[in-house]
């Protein structure tokens, strides 16, 4: 026997595809929606694989669906995704398929055209109606009711005639070619730096370059080169922004640059528009995405560039489900696609530079503002001798700067990366603290919400009237500051100020947000208070000042990151200033100022700060240097998550040694040359959601195997069994 077999991925958490035979009149082939029986079930599934063999057991294909097949490298890319990430390749092909698949059903549009009758009395609105359908044209009744200046119920009344008929629309173009506008003359660096990328996307090759230059100098209007040189060659594009969803101003300014809006692809997309983009997309009538990083799923046809802009941005890493990392994927995505691949940054990751510096990846460069614009003028404010009164955030100096930007009748932004109104309770009779009772955490006020919110598992509680400890009443007291109360405190210093609050957690959601930064870039407001999402990418143009609050907050967290993170979030939001007519100026509240990333900071020296991360880095032994790996061991109970991360660690020392990942013996120096195993240790944050955790960090030579060697621990440990996990985060992002 010899028949047509063919092995189908199902989007369920399994990583093997299920062999079917194909019935002999269906025509299948390798990237096909198919539907097949699953147990008692039916599912629908991916032919990732058609061969010939005996197929005397199997069951049969039941149908092909009616959509677009998935294309040979998004499949080697999903298989690929799964293997580096560990996660079963159904849950991979999930992220990919299930908008088609979920899509709710289009209702049919209807159209209107004529249907031959003249109606038996003429009025001047009917007239307009059949003029605007001239001969033949079929429009949607609204459009019609529109283009002949009459209530739609003329319309109807013409079609209960039969003057007109109805008639289901064919799907609208999705994008409208207005012809594309030419970008600014580009400076002479940018100029090179756009040949050098527009001839990588013309050889249709697999290159990675990054693309740095301080905010403002062009990067966009550069990469938009590249963009332009994908389209006039029959190609597709891809670009992936952290913070996609607040973006509208680039969306604007790629419709005005090409005239064509980009397809949209993020969380806020509804379903029904996100399953029309993806079938545009894989029929190649979108041409370019601008999206979150889950756009790099998507089904393009002929991809031949992909822009990570801020790549830096630790947005792109997503931490449930299939943790992955969107920059490093998509590199891997062009590879396989044989597309450029531009990383661009004003403060690229350390990982990035040093690819870029050991000739891994190309390294273009801006060297300034365009247009002979100057960064804004950098200065610390030493919170130890020149600090506000007990209490109070705005140190006397920030508050004049404010003041005399507000004489201008220009903006000034105060940056403080914390939600809320204060990140710590307490009763001061008795010393409680409010925690949270799934987490290790401290409740955090939120006092437009009226409540105390963990921003680790989102437990809401209401703000009580006497301590829940001693009863006392009127003794909480609110310890540090959230932007909340930075917020009040601005409005009582300058009460004719208009000032604005931006927060991810405010109620509106995106759609608020978007207004919200549309407004402050219009000049609707005097003052903004915002957490990190103000820092990424705006245009505000009449933003001459920005005032750090608390420069310190993410220094001392452990995390290997934190200085490198500070420094590019603390560049990004000062960069916003004076970035048109007006001259920038930032003020940075810090109770050390001489602490090596202030310094860098205050001094603008990015290459000593780079050297001296990067040195630190190979020191540590942490990446790019080594690989690094974590698991995370979670279970109800404390002790039994602890025996199986012991477990583990024991199964790993028991293994036998493979030369593709050899342990490394004595102690773990940095220059180890084996892989090395840290902890088990509690997790900072011990429990979330009423899990105790535990982590183990893996550290491994570049060279070495690093999943082949979870892989065989996690073969070699006991089964977990009853409520405990074992999640695997390949390169972790996040320590806690
Ligand atoms: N050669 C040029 N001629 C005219 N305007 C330019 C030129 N280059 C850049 N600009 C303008 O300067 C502003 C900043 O440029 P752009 O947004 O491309 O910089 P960027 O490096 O991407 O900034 P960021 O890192 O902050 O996102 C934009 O308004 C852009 O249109
Ligand atoms: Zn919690």
């Amino acid at each position: 026997m010899n028949r047509l077999i063919a092995d189908v991925l199902i989007p369920v958490a399994v990583d093997i595809a299920y062999s079917y035979a194909v019935p002999e009149h269906l025509g299948v082939a390798p990237g096909d929606f198919v539907v097949v029986p699953l147990g008692r079930r039916q599912a629908e599934g991916i032919v990732w694989d058609l061969r010939r063999g005996a197929a005397d057991n199997l069951k049969l294909i039941q149908a092909r669906l009616d959509l677009p097949p998935l294309a040979e490298d998004l499949r080697r890319f999903i298989d690929w995704v799964a293997r580096w990430t560990l996660s079963p390749r159904g849950m991979v092909l999930r992220m990919a398929i299930r908008t088609p698949l979920q899509a709710p059903p289009e209702p049919p549009r209807l159209g209107v055209m004529r249907a031959g009758v003249l109606p038996a009395r003429m009025t001047p609105a009917r007239h307009r109606v059949l003029e605007a359908l001239g001969d033949g044209l079929v429009l949607a009744r609204k459009e019609l009711a529109k283009k002949a200046a009459c209530s739609p119920n003329v319309i109807d009344g013409l079609i209960d005639e039969g003057t007109l008929a109805t008639t289901v629309l064919v799907d609208e173009p999705d994008s409208v070619r207005e012809g594309i506008s030419h970008g600014p003359t580009l400076e002479p660096d940018q100029a090179a730096a756009a040949v050098e990328l527009t001839n990588q996307v013309r050889r249709q090759t697999f290159t990675v370059t990054l693309l740095e230059g301080v905010t403002g100098s062009g990067k966009t209007e550069v990469y938009f080169e590249a963009v332009a040189s994908a389209l006039e060659t029959g190609g597709h594009a891809l670009i992936l922004l952290p913070e996609i969803a607040l973006t509208a101003q680039f969306l604007d300014r790629f419709t005005t640059r090409f005239g064509e809006r980009p397809g949209e692809w993020h969380s806020a997309v509804g379903p029904r528009r996100r399953a029309r983009t993806w079938r545009a997309v894989a029929e190649g009538r979108i041409k370019v995405v601008v999206g979150a990083r889950s756009a790099l799923f998507l089904p393009f046809r002929d991809l031949r560039l992909i822009v990570v802009d801020e790549e830096h941005d630790s947005a792109y890493k997503q931490e449930d489900g299939v943790p992955y990392h969107a920059r490093d994927m998509a590199v891997v995505r062009g590879q396989l696609s044989k597309s450029a691949v531009i990383l661009a940054s004003a403060t690229p990751s350390i990982e990035t530079r040093v690819n870029a510096e050991q000739g891994r990846y190309g390294h273009l460069r801006l060297h300034a503002r365009h247009g002979g614009r100057v960064l804004p003028a950098l200065s610390a404010i030493d919170l130890r001798k020149a600090g506000p009164s007990p209490g109070k955030w705005i140190s006397p100096r920030l508050a004049q700067a404010m003041t005399e930007t507000l004489a201008r009748g220009e903006q000034s932004l105060l940056f403080l990366n914390r939600r809320g109104y204060a990140p710590l309770t307490l009763c001061r009779l008795c010393g409680h603290r409010f925690q949270c009772p799934h987490c290790t955490a401290w409740l955090v006020e939120h006092r437009f919400r009226k409540a105390l919110v963990c921003h680790h598992c989102g437990h809401i509680e209401p703000v009580p009237e006497a301590c829940p400890a001693c009863g006392g009443l009127h003794h909480l007291t609110a310890c540090g500051p959230g932007i909340e109360r930075v917020a009040e405190e601005a409005a009582e210093l300058f009460p004719n100020a208009r000032t604005l609050v931006l927060s991810s957690d405010l109620p509106g959601g995106t759609a608020r947000m978007r207004d919200e930064l549309e407004a402050v870039a219009q000049g609707a407001c005097d003052i903004v208070i915002g957490t990190q999402l103000v820092a990424k990418g705006h245009n505000f143009p009449l933003l001459s000042l920005v005032g750090v609050v608390d420069a310190d907050i993410s220094l001392a967290n452990g995390d290997p990151r934190a200085s490198e993170r500070t420094f590019q979030i603390l560049r990004q939001v000062t960069g916003r200033a004076g970035r048109f007519e007006t001259q920038g100026q930032a003020l940075i509240q810090t109770w050390q100022p001489e602490h090596p990333v202030i310094a860098a900071l205050l001094s603008g020296d990015a290459e000593r700060f780079y050297a001296e991360e990067t040195e630190q880095r190979r020191r540590g032994g942490l990446p790019p240097f080594r690989r690094l790996a974590a698991l995370i061991i979670s279970a109800k109970e404390a002790a039994v998550a602890e025996r199986h991360a012991r477990a583990l660690v024991q199964a790993a020392h028991a293994m036998p040694p493979n030369p593709a990942y050899l342990l490394a013996r004595g102690a773990p120096g940095p220059d180890a040359d084996g892989i090395v195993l840290l902890g088990p240790a509690p997790a900072p944050i011990t429990v979330i959601r009423a899990r105790h955790r535990f982590r183990l960090l893996i550290k491994a030579p570049r060279g070495a195997d690093l999943q082949g060697f979870i892989r065989a621990v996690l073969a070699a440990a006991p089964p977990p069994r009853g409520d405990l996990r074992v999640s695997v985060d390949i390169d972790p992002q996040s320590f806690l």
